[in-house]
This record gives C-alpha cells, sequence and structure tokens, in this order.
C-alpha cells in the first residue's frame, strides 16, 4: 500500500507501507500509481516526495511475488510515468533503497538520503538483473565503470558513496523527509528535462569493447557458472551502446531468461534459507522464539592454534572481551602477535580502530573465572578435550555456557565431564573463523535452550550464519563430506585422475576440487581421525586386506601419500606438486600418476574409463545421499539447514542452492535411480545405498523442497 498526504502546504507526501521493508508488491505498486495520480493531478500540489514508512525507503521488489501469477501494474511503466511526471519527485532514502527500490530512486528527479542508508542494486545474488531500467539508468547517471561495479557484484554502498558517484544528489545526518520536503519545495517550478535520466547520454568510457572485454572475462572467472552476473554485463553493455529504448527492450530480454532459470529459482530459494535457518528448533522443543539467550559480554577462547586465533579476533571484532588461553608461554607469545596482527589488518580494511585492548592473554586456563561464555579450541583429542572441559567446569562461574569448537566428536560425552552438562553446546567455526560465515550450533540431549539460544546469539552478533544442529560424528558438514571423500578415492582406483576428478566439480561450481582442497587443507587431518577410528592402520599390522577395513571398501590412498610425507601444500607435495612447500599453484604430478598405477596393478585393479559425469553423480549423490540420512535422523530440522551449511561452509555454488535443493532439481527419482545403478556396480559401498527416507520422498511423489519438513513430519508421525 501506499498512503498520501500534503505537507508544508503544496508538497504531494507518498509513503509506502509494506512492512518490515517496504518490498514493491502489487498493492504498494498499485499504491504508488493511485498517489502519483493523485498529486499530479492536485493543482495545490508543486511537488512530491517517495518515503518507506518506519525508516526503510524500499527492499526491492517483493521476492515472495516471484514464481506466483504476478498482478497489479508493472514496475517499467510506473518508474516511466515519475520520471516523465511535470512536478518534480524526490526520493527520501532512509534505512534501504534496494533493488527495485532503488530503481524506482532513479526514476525520480532527485534523491535525498539518510547518511546512513544504503543503497545497492543486489539483484545479482537472486539470480537477475535490475530490469525496471535499472541497468540502463544507472550507467547514464555514474558512467559504465562505476555501474558495472555495482550491478555485477550486487554490492550495498553507504549514502557518501553514493554521493561521491553521484546516484544521490543531498546527504543528511538529520529528518530525511524534513530534508526532501525541503529539497522538493526549492526545485519547485524549475525545468525537469535535465533531470530525467533515461534522457541522458550514457557518459563516454574510452576503448568501450576492451572494457567490456575485460569485465567479461572476469566476471566468467568468478562467476564459476552462474549467468545472472554475465547478463548483467550484456545488460548494461546495451545502455551504453543502444538508445534508451532499445536498450530497455535488451534488459527485458536477458531478464526473461534469468527470470524462469533454474539458478533464479536456486539463489531466491537460498535468500529465504538463510533466514529460515535462524528461525531453529530442536526435537526436544526448544524454538528460536521462546529460548532466551543469557547475555554474554566476557568470552574466553582455550588454546590459540590457528582455529582458536580466528574465534578470538571474531569474538573481539563483535565487540566482547575476549580471554584468550594457550598453557604453552612461547605459543600464547606467538599467538599474541598473531591476533594484534589479524585484528590491525581487519581495522585497517574497515576503516576503524583496532579491538586490540578487547583481548587480554593468559597460560592459566583459571583465567576465564568470569566468562560468560567459553570456546574451547585445543588440538582435535578426545582426551585432551575431556580434561579442558572437567577444569572448566571446576574453574568457570556458575550459569557459563562452556562451548566446544571441535569438527565432529561427541559434544554429549564432554558435556558428561562437566557438573552442568545442560551447558554445554558445541561451536563449530570454518577455517579461517574470523572470515567464515558459518558456524554450526551443536547440541545434544542435554543441551538446555538457554545453551543453544546464547550460541545462536553469539554467532549472530559475530556477522555468522548460524545453523543448528543436533549430536552426531562429525555433525552435518563433515558427516557429508565423508562419503563426498570416498567417493573420490574410489574413483582414483577405478581409473580417475585427481585432476579429472577436481574438473567435474569445478566445472559444477566448486572454487575447488576435493583433491585440490584436500592439499589445501592438509592431507595429515583426515588421516589422523583415520588412525584414530582404527582406519589408517599399515597394511599388515591389523591383519586386514588393504582395501576392506571393518568391513566395508577402504581406500588406504590417502593414508599412502601420507606415509611418504605428502601432507599437501603445506609439505609442497600431496595429490599435486606445488613449486615449494606453502606453495598454492597445483600442477600434475607425474610421480601420482605412477603411483596411481601401481597401486592398481599391485591390487589388480584395471584402469577404466570415467567421465565428469560419473564423477559428479558418484560424489555429489553419495553426499547427498546422505543429507537424507541426516534429515532421517532428526539431526536438522530441515533441507534449508543442510543447503546453508554446503553453501556458506563447503563451496557449493550458490546457483544450485545446496545439495537438497539440488536433488529437487535434478529429480529424486533420478537420484535414486543413478545411487540404485552405482550401487549395484559397487555393492561393498553402504554410502551409494539410497536412504529409506530418499525411497519415501520418491513414493509420495517426490515434492520440492520447500515441502519437504511437512512430508517429513507427515512420514515420521506414521512410524
Ligand atoms: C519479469 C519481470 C519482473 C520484474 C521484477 C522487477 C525486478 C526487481 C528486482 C528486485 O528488486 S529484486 C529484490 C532486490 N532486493 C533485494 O535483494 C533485497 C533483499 N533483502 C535484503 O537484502 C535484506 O532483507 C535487507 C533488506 C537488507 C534487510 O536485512 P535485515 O537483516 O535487516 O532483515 P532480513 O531478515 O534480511 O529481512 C527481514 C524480512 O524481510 C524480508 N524481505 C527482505 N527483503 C525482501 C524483499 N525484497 N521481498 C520480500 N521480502 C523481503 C525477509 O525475507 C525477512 O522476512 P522473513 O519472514 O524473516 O524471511
Amino acid at each position: 500500500m501506499a498512503q498520501y498526504s500534503r505537507v508544508s502546504g503544496s508538497v504531494g507526501l507518498i509513503t509506502l507501507q509494506n512492512p518490515p521493508v517496504n518490498a514493491l508488491s502489487a498493492a504498494v505498486r498499485q499504491g504508488i500509481v493511485d498517489t502519483v495520480k493523485r498529486a499530479l493531478g492536485d493543482p495545490e500540489v508543486k511537488a512530491v516526495v517517495i518515503r518507506g514508512q518506519n525508516g526503510v525507503f524500499c527492499g526491492g521488489a517483493d521476492i515472495k511475488e516471484f514464481g506466483t501469477n504476478m498482478s497489479g501494474p508493472h514496475l517499467v511503466p510506473m518508474i516511466h510515468a515519475i520520471e516523465a511526471a511535470n512536478k518534480p519527485v524526490v526520493a527520501a532514502i532512509e534505512g534501504i533503497a534496494l533493488g527495485g527500490g532503488l530503481e524506482l530512486a532513479l526514476g525520480c528527479h532527485y534523491r535525498v538520503a539518510h547518511s546512513k542508508a544504503r543503497l545497492g542494486l543486489p539483484e545479482v545474488t537472486l539470480g537477475l538483473l535490475p530490469a525496471a531500467g535499472g541497468t540502463q539508468r544507472l550507467p547514464r547517471l555514474i558512467g559504465v565503470p562505476a555501474a558495472l561495479d555495482l550491478i555485477t557484484k550486487g554490492r550495498h554502498i553507504t549514502a557518501a558513496e553514493a554521493l561521491q558517484l553521484g546516484v544521490v544528489d543531498q546527504v543528511t545526518g538529520h529528518g530525511t523527509v524534513d530534508a526532501a520536503v525541503k529539497f522538493a519545495l526549492s526545485v519547485a517550478g524549475k525545468p525537469l528535462d535535465a533531470r530525467r535520466i533515461s534522457t541522458y547520454p550514457c557518459p563516454r568510457t574510452s576503448d568501450l569493447d576492451a572494457l567490456f572485454e575485460g569485465v567479461m572475462q572476469k566476471v566468467r572467472q568468478s562467476a564459476r557458472g552462474a549467468i545472472a552476473p554475465i547478463a548483467c554485463v550484456q545488460a548494461v553493455r546495451a545502455a551504453a551502446t543502444l538508445p534508451y529504448l532499445q536498450g530497455m527492450e535488451r534488459e527485458k530480454e536477458l531478464m526473461a531468461t534469468l527470470f524462469t532459470s533454474g539458478q533464479a529459482r536456486a539463489l531466491q530459494y537460498s535468500f529465504f534459507a538463510q533466514r529460515a535457518v535462524g528461525r531453529w528448533s530442536t526435537p526436544s522443543g526448544a524454538r528460536w522464539d521462546t529460548s532466551k539467550p543469557r547475555p554474554v559480554h566476557i568470552a574466553a577462547v582455550i588454546g590459540l592454534g590457528t582455529m582458536g586465533r580466528g574465534i578470538a579476533v571474531a569474538l573481539a571484532q563483535a565487540g566482547l572481551s575476549v580471554i584468550a588461553v594457550e598453557t604453552q608461554e612461547k605459543q600464547l607469545m606467538e599467538a599474541k602477535q598473531a591476533v594484534s596482527g589479524m585484528l590491525e589488518r581487519g581495522a585497517k580494511r574497515r576503516g576503524v580502530a583496532p579491538a586490540l585492548d578487547k583481548v587480554s592473554y593468559s597460560h592459566d586456563i583459571k583465567a576465564v573465572a568470569d566468562a560468560d561464555l567459553v570456546i574451547e579450541a585445543v588440538f582435535e583429542d578426545m582426551a585432551l578435550k575431556r580434561t579442558v572441559f572437567r577444569q572448566l567446569s571446576a574453574v568457570c562461574k556458575p550459569g557459563t555456557v562452556l562451548c566446544t569448537n571441535t569438527s565432529g566428536l561427541d559434544v554429549e560425552h564432554l558435556a558428561s565431564q562437566t557438573r552442568n552438562p545442560q551447558l554445554v553446546v558445541g561451536m563449530h567455526f570454518f577455517a579461517p573463523a574470523h572470515v567464515m560465515k558459518l558456524l554450526e550450533v551443536v547440541y545434544g540431549p542435554q543441551s538446555s535452550p538457554q545453551a543453544v539460544a546464547t550460541a545462536m546469539q553469539l554467532g549472530k552478533k559475530m556477522g555468522k550464519v548460524s545453523v543448528a544442529v543436533g549430536n552426531c560424528r562429525g555433525f552435518v558438514g563433515n558427516r557429508m563430506l565423508k562419503p563426498y571423500l570416498e567417493q573420490a578415492f574410489f574413483l582414483l582406483e577405478e581409473g580417475a585422475t585427481p585432476e579429472l576428478v577436481d574438473r567435474a566439480l569445478e566445472e559444477f561450481g566448486f572454487p575447488m576440487g576435493v583433491f585440490k582442497m584436500s592439499d589445501l587443507s592438509g592431507l595429515d587431518v583426515g588421516w589422523r581421525v583415520r588412525k584414530a577410528d582404527g582406519l589408517a592402520e599399515p597394511v599388515g599390522a591389523s591383519g586386514q586386506p588393504a582395501r576392506i577395513r571393518q568391513g566395508q571398501r577402504y581406500s588406504p590412498l590417502g593414508d599412502l601419500l601420507c606415509e611418504q610425507g605428502r601432507f599437501g601444500q603445506k609439505t609442497g607435495r600431496g595429490w599435486y606438486q606445488y613449486d615449494k612447500s606453502g606453495g598454492q599453484v597445483a600442477s600434475s604430478d607425474p610421480w601420482l600418476h605412477s603411483f596411481l598405477e601401481g597401486y592398481r596393478a599391485m591390487h589388480g585393479l584395471v584402469a577404466r574409463r570415467i567421465d565428469l559425469q560419473e564423477v559428479l553423480e558418484r560424489c555429489l549423490y553419495a553426499l547427498i545421499n546422505e543429507g537424507f540420512r541426516i534429515l532421517e535422523d532428526g539431526i536438522v530440522a530441515g533441507p534449508e539447514d543442510i543447503d546453508i551449511i554446503y553453501v556458506f561452509g563447503y563451496g557449493w555454488p550458490r546457483h544450485r542452492g545446496g545439495p537438497m535443493f539440488y536433488a529437487s532439481m535434478v529429480g529424486l527419482e533420478r537420484v535414486l535411480e543413478r545411487l540404485e545403478h552405482h550401487h549395484k556396480a559397487h555393492p561393498d559401498v553402504p554410502h551409494l545405498q539410497p536412504c529409506s527416507l530418499l525411497r519415501r520422498l520418491v513414493s509420495s511423489g517426490s515434492p520440492p523442497v520447500h515441502r519437504w519438513r511437512e512430508v517429513l513430519k507427515k512420514l515420521n508421525s506414521q512410524l
């Protein structure tokens, strides 16, 4: 809706009303059309101001309407009518002007913004382009290079940057609407021809072809298969080379292709999934809206290795007082230097003062006595963690929430070491912890709703996307990673190379294939875990055959590489070779290929031709199958949790929505059929055996992913 009033005698004031972000729903668009008509038809009105209710100008088109039968007036003619008006129209921008919201403002003759407002055309992040004239007006207003930067990245800018670029005409630190009304009165009656952006020629840029070629190349590289950024470049090119109306036609054509694409559906799903994970619930009935978090002012970190340092930085940057504990004096000194450096670099990037005084350091665990919450980040060793939790339980004040940053060990077991197991949860950060957005908050059967709520809220404060998950080996992300890695190893045994497997996954959209990723994170990490699990014993030591362990097919390839000291990038050798220890550019390693040949020969394996499709099916469907098991086990509340974990923590391409969304796009029947096929070929691989939830979903008619929660509830109630 839009409300109309008259202010200061001769200014028509239009207020968009659609909380929380005044999205341009059909009702709002109709309201704008009606109120603009009214203002223009009122002889007493000399100028018009458009604002949004509750200090928010407009968050753009109503995303919830996409995929429905959209009714109501179209944005493009509505904005044209505003631009063509014979009375000045001023946008009063408070809060945000995003997407269609900014396009509406660009249709106005003037823009006045509050200093705290943020503006942008983020459509590309939803798999779209600014199709209400944004790709045609913005380059005409601020030039092609700046417009390309904003439109292809979907970057939000501050009011100060908007003023500098020429997107807005005035910035105010006080009442934006008052300033806009005053502005409107000052321009009433003045000619408007020079204020209609669509009539501007696009500012000339030297060597346009070279500019677009360069940008297109960069965009293709970073898009990893996403089509919207490419369409954005094409649309801006139309602005630079065609008359306005033809450019608008091109914008419409490109948008039509994007609008119905699977990628746009995936990205819009991801937008809502990211918000859905904040409305967490646990099987015991704890919920985001009924569980009250404890206030956390002082947080402590135990163990200042790579993870602990990153966590301390993230906590300090979020404004908490941090007690950083490392028992080894030398490592404490090194950590102090490293943390200070990270804080300084981060502050420089963000243009703020470094929060150095927020962190205090100690080698004594008793220093955490006053902390409201403690995050243990010591070496991934259960015995060590047990000791730390017993100590924490003894030294911390009553009510302190105790968290472990384990990446997969049993949170419940750690809780059992303490006097108050209900106050124990997992906070599984991803490296580097001050950069990566994902946080898995792991609740055990005894974790109190308050402890879960406290960790979830702290994650939010730290700028993380936090997902509440149940306690199981590897939680969600690493549990699903296991079958994925296992398939990659098996494919090598059967004839693939690391290069082939990585190519398939990178062409799918992962930033790095599984073997390059393994080289980056260190092969020794998984080796240690497999040794602890009694899997990675040298052949003969266990009396087990090399390729069968604990009754299942096993590939010792990773262990054999580790036995050779090939730990990946850090040793300059792994699945690839690097120019030096710590080198980052992977190149194919002839040694590895002859090693694989020798391995196959020793085990009587005959290499066969494996294509990219088989790599994708084996690796991704095995991972997805585990996702269904996780849903079946009630480890997460819905598929959105899994998808967000994979997009934010494991490099799953966002334009493919996440593994569970992808499965629903491929078609559950197809995923089931291919898993059955691969399981038949490899009956000794339990991870390829389709999980019963997948079968049940297929029997229920393969409902779309947004209906799985409901179907899951129904299926569970029938058990
Ligand atoms: C074929 C031709 C069709 C023509 C279509 C014309 C195309 C126009 C292009 C567009 O305008 S696309 C939309 C562009 N806008 C955006 O991408 C903004 C998306 N929103 C955000 O980035 C953030 O929500 C925010 C606005 C910065 C606010 O962030 P904040 O953290 O403060 O709150 P949230 O939790 O994110 O959001 C609160 C609440 O509002 C819902 N919401 C936000 N934006 C929209 C929107 N544009 N449409 C509908 N709903 C929106 C959000 O989902 C939250 O609600 P929920 O119930 O908690 O999910």
